[in-house]
């Protein structure tokens, strides 16, 4: 840094240049590793370790910014810093990018990956590989990344780090050999000097890092951008080939803008002004970009003087999971509005579209990467949003044929089209499958078998990762795997198997509509899509938990569960005479008046579910949103 507290970057030759992101199965000590990182090279201050406690929420990691993050102790978003490390009396600039472990966030480790040229895979002492561990190993090595693997929490009693050495051997292809992956604890420190040697001596610099490339013209990828209240949106670039400076003219290339860079530096981790980012750097821009919808991640900048074709080509993430989002009380769908759009600007694999719904009004219908990410997102609404929302639980996208020969895809059961207007052959559907990878001792494979069955899946393989630890693939239909799968995998293996997907593409299947009538009336925000072999059960199960649910009304209530359009079950809740004046004596006409005015506003914040029906917001909201 010189005297005016700018980096000087141009100090640091390309090939002291590295580039890593940190993967891992969910809590392996990714945000923890970061920290020790960040204080070793003198970006934070140190922190006593001793101080943490084992409660997540006490340890907040710096870079968790997110409430939601603090809250849960996860990772949402990825986050970027540059490093400044000394090895043989020369520094070294190392620009780490700290990931979320969890799968629905995929997208943030790939768009993280993009920007990065090697990968540190942690994986836990204690718990060995993981299908987390697996799935973020694969993602990296299919974007071509120097993978090592590193085993973290040896402080621990129980940390076995030469089994769990000879399980990655056996799992997956690495370019080092077992005996060289490093041996660290996070939350000691111990080792972690010695991994930022090994990171300096073993990984590549990024390959356009060169003299001449920093003089070739320029070509920056945007891997993420968020809004400043006073600077407006904030780029965060890979600089691939040239450089950038402050009053460069830059073009961006999906949207061809054109922009005046105020602004240059790294995050150290907080904005550290610079005078130029070149080839090979990764850092921040300022652009008086006013609207978040202008920086689309996954775009190439470019000088106006020297147009450039593009890094890589822009492809938006495709949601897995669809829900209707609705605000809980009508008037509130402008603020709704607004929270959605500043909401899915900062992530960007959210996808939104209007939706009107017969039982619930205006809202949305927005599509996720999985249930974690919609859960996520419906506690950020709460938590920076103030907003409280109704969200229908989710379903997958079907595809299906018409009898007109069109094939309609719908994320939406109160789209479906009627029984006469769909194809009636058998390959008139598909729904969406995944390949699921499942890691368990050896003991539960037979209880993992059977799960797999039961949800309508195909087991495709075995491999022993050791005496202990096996490795099961299998293919399962998205839908069984959104709902209790998760759970039940745990729960058959006493919570030591974990489980991972991946997307495998579209397969026939026999699907109908589960529909839920009350006095005759079909209730939209109620309806799902099944395979043919579940949906009895699905609408026997619901009528017995409407009938739960609803409180005994003026009139009979009659509930219905229909597949494809025939009733399957059905049951009452007979109506409860209610006089509400009964109790008011004599003719004290003002007090009776004003207790049917009460009644009536008490009336008005409950929601008018169907034919006269009612049910408070909280016993509807538990309703729509479980499956
Ligand atoms: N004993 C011990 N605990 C550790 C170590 N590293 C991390 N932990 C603990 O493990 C838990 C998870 O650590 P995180 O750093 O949040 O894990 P993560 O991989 O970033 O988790 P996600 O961001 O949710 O994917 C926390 O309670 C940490 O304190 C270590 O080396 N030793």
């Amino acid at each position: 840094m010189n005297g005016r507290g700018f980096v000087d970057l141009d100090e640091i030759p390309p090939e002291r240049i590295r580039g890593f992101s940190i993967i891992a199965h969910v809590d392996h000590g990714k945000s923890t590793l970061a920290d020790r990182l960040l204080e070793l090279t003198g970006a934070i201050a140190k922190r006593d370790p001793a101080a943490t406690g084992t409660d997540k929420k006490e340890q907040e990691q710096v870079l968790d910014n997110l409430a939601v993050e603090k809250n849960r102790g996860i990772t949402v978003k990825a986050q970027t810093v540059s490093l400044l490390w000394k090895r043989r009396g020369e520094v070294y600039l190392l620009n780490l990018i700290d990931t979320p472990g969890h799968v629905d966030f995929h997208y943030e480790v790939a768009r993280s990956l993009a920007a990065s040229q090697n990968a540190l895979l942690l994986v836990d002492a204690t718990q060995g590989v993981q299908a987390q561990t697996v799935a973020n190993y694969t993602l990296a090595f299919d974007m071509g990344l120097d993978i090592l693997p590193v085993i973290n929490k040896i402080d621990l009693p129980s940390a076995q780090p030469e089994a769990v050495a000879d399980q990655i051997d056996a799992a997956l292809v690495v370019p080092f050999a077992s005996h060289e992956f490093p041996h660290v604890s996070a939350k000691t420190g111990e080792g972690v000097a010695a991994l930022l040697d090994l990171i300096v001596d073993r990984m590549a610099p990024p390959p356009e890092a060169s003299v001449a490339a920093r003089d070739a013209p320029l070509r920056m990828l945007l891997f993420d951008s968020w809004y400043n209240a006073y600077k407006g949106v904030i780029c965060l670039m890979a600089v691939k080939t040239g450089r950038v400076r402050v009053g460069d003219t830059v073009v961006a290339h999906a949207t061809q803008h054109v922009y005046t860079v105020t602004e240059v530096g790294i995050l150290a981790p907080a904005m550290t002004p610079a005078a130029t980012l070149s080839a090979g750097q990764v850092g921040y821009l300022c652009l008086n970009m006013k609207k978040k919808s202008e920086s689309v991640v996954g775009d190439t900048f470019y000088h106006r003087a020297r147009p450039q074709p593009p890094v890589q080509t822009v492809t938006p993430v495709k949601p897995l999971v669809h829900a209707g989002v609705f605000p809980m009380d009508p008037v509130e769908l402008p603020a709704l509005t607004d929270a959605i759009e500043s909401l899915t600007v900062h992530d960007p694999a959210i996808s939104v579209a209007k939706e009107t719904s017969g039982t619930l009004g205006q809202g949305f219908r927005l599509g996720f990467c999985g249930n974690l990410h919609m859960d996520v997102f419906r506690e950020r609404l709460e938590m920076e949003h103030q907003m409280e929302t109704l969200i229908t639980h989710p379903t997958v996208a079907y595809r299906l044929l018409k009898n007109d020969g069109t094939v309609v895809v719908t994320n939406n059961p109160a789209r479906w089209p009627d029984e006469a207007e769909i194809a009636s052959h058998y390959a008139a559907f598909e729904e969406p499958f995944v390949v699921a990878t499942l890691l368990s001792p050896v003991t539960y494979v037979g209880a993992l078998l059977s799960l797999v069955g039961d949800n309508r899946g195909e087991h495709l393989d075995t491999t022993y990762l050791d005496d202990h630890r096996v490795m099961i693939k299998a293919r399962l239909p998205l839908a069984n795997v959104l709902t209790r799968f998760h759970s039940d995998v745990k729960a058959r293996s006493s919570g030591y198997a974990s489980f991972e997907y991946t997307e495998a593409g579209y397969r026939r299947s026999d699907l109908v509509k589960v529909r839920v009538l009350l006095n005759g009336e079909p209730v939209d925000a109620l309806s799902s899509i099944h395979h043919r072999s579940e949906a009895n059960a699905v609408a026997r199960a619901w009528v017995q938990r409407l009938k739960g649910v609803i409180k005994r009304q003026l009139i009979d209530v009659a509930i219905q569960g229909q597949v494809a359009g025939k009733t399957v079950a059905r049951e009452t809740v007979k109506q409860v005479v209610k006089d509400v004046t009964q109790w008011i004596y004599g003719g004290d006409r003002t007090r009776k008046d004003k207790l049917l005015a009460k009644v009536k506003r008490g009336k008005s914040r409950m929601r008018l579910f169907a034919n006269k029906i009612e049910l408070d917001p909280e016993t509807f909201r538990s309703l729509i949103s479980q499956p």
